[in-house]
């Protein structure tokens, strides 16, 4: 197949790369001018994924109509934050009847929209029966060296969906289908918030307990969240769910828990973006959960804390103090 890649940081290019890998021919666009002549001469993604060798059949532009036209399947898979401008330049591109695979997890801060919504506003009508998720545990360093990994593929389009399916999974990447898009999305978007916090309680060493305290009660306010927004809560314990949010809470390799981990040290949320240049989505989606969670009426107190330490200043342990001493509560409340 030919299949159009948008996005060239470090899980455009794993995903780019697999797909090359099983011998289709991919054409991966990147947003910055010098990087795609970079990757085309030297065969890696030195700012994103340093290291990693990538296939002759993996080529990288940054003309979009070069990317998108005549192309069989899009994966897109730009940060949140970018996805409404960047799928709004890919649109006039896109040929009708394939495969749109969304990779970006988020929500829209000032609408506070899923990457579904934005995809399906910014693109007209008749894409919309082609659009699916892929999410789950997945950090694109360990697909590109072809570790085991398993993932979920939600559509409302069960055909598309295990079409897609098929696609994507080698002996190394075993992707599942799902037709809960919302679960699968707010399980995506939210463990990075979570991610945060189980950062910070390392950085502050308060112990294992902490840890899966956070874990835990962090899956307890996504699944509250996404049982309101729609989403089935067993979604919550799958792949999209309890698996990423157990992925990131506790890999090194984390992003958004190491974002956590130096709050948690007592860095400044400032100090530490100054030396990142990758995204940790769990930032933005803090602001986004604190304006969603008060719009639609849930309560998400991890997702809280979080939000008040990045964007009001609070102090880490402040945050923790003030979670322990919420009002006593059945386990199980809210949301079953
Ligand atoms: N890296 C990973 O292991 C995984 C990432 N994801 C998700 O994939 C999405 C993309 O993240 P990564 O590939 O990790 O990115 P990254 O953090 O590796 O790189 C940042 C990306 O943002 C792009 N960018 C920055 N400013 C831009 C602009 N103004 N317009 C267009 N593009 C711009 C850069 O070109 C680069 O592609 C995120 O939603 C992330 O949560 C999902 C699963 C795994
Ligand atoms: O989504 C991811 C793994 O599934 C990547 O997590 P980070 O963005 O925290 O690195």
């Amino acid at each position: 197949m030919k299949i159009g890649v948008i996005g060239g940081g470090s899980w455009g290019t794993a995903l780019a790369r697999l797909l090359a890998d099983q011998g289709h021919q991919v054409m991966m666009w990147v947003h910055e001018p010098t990087l795609s002549a970079s990757i085309n001469e030297t065969h890696q993604n030195a700012v994103y994924l340093e290291g990693i060798d990538l296939p002759e059949n993996l080529r990288a532009t940054n003309d979009m109509e070069e990317a998108v036209s005549g192309k069989e399947m899009i994966v897109s898979v730009p940060p949140s934050h970018v996805l409404r401008e960047v799928m709004t330049q890919a649109a006039p591109f896109l040929p009708d009847g394939i495969p749109i695979v969304s990779a970006t997890k988020g929500i829209e801060n000032d609408s506070l929209m899923l990457v579904s919504e934005i995809l399906e506003d910014v693109l007209a009508p008749r894409f919309h029966p082609f659009l699916c998720y892929l999410s789950g545990p997945s950090f694109a360093r360990e697909v590109a060296t072809c570790k085991p990994t398993a993932v979920t593929i939600a559509s409302y389009n069960h055909r598309l969906a295990v079409k897609v399916q098929q696609v994507f999974s080698t002996t190394y990447f075993r992707a599942y289908t799902s037709n809960d898009v919302v679960g699968v999305e707010i399980g995506g978007a939210l463990k990075n918030v979570i991610a945060i916090a189980s950062g910070a309680v390392s950085g502050m060493e308060l112990g294992l307990n902490a840890s899966a305290g956070m874990i835990t009660r962090g899956l307890n306010e996504i699944t509250r969240l996404g049982v309101r927004m729609g989403a089935n809560p067993l979604t919550l314990t799958g792949l999209a769910g309890m698996g990423d949010l157990v992925l990131t809470c506790t890999g090194g390799l984390s992003r958004n828990r190491t974002v956590g981990f130096k709050l948690g040290q007592g860095m400044t949320i400032d100090a530490i973006l100054s030396e990142m240049n990758m995204v940790a989505e769990g930032i933005k989606t803090s602001r986004s959960v604190h304006n969603l969670a008060a719009k639609i009426g849930v309560e998400m107190p991890i997702s809280e804390q979080v939000y008040q330490v990045i964007y009001e200043g609070k102090d880490t342990r402040q945050a923790v103090s003030d979670l322990m001493s919420r009002p006593l509560k059945a386990e199980l409340g809210g949301w079953m």
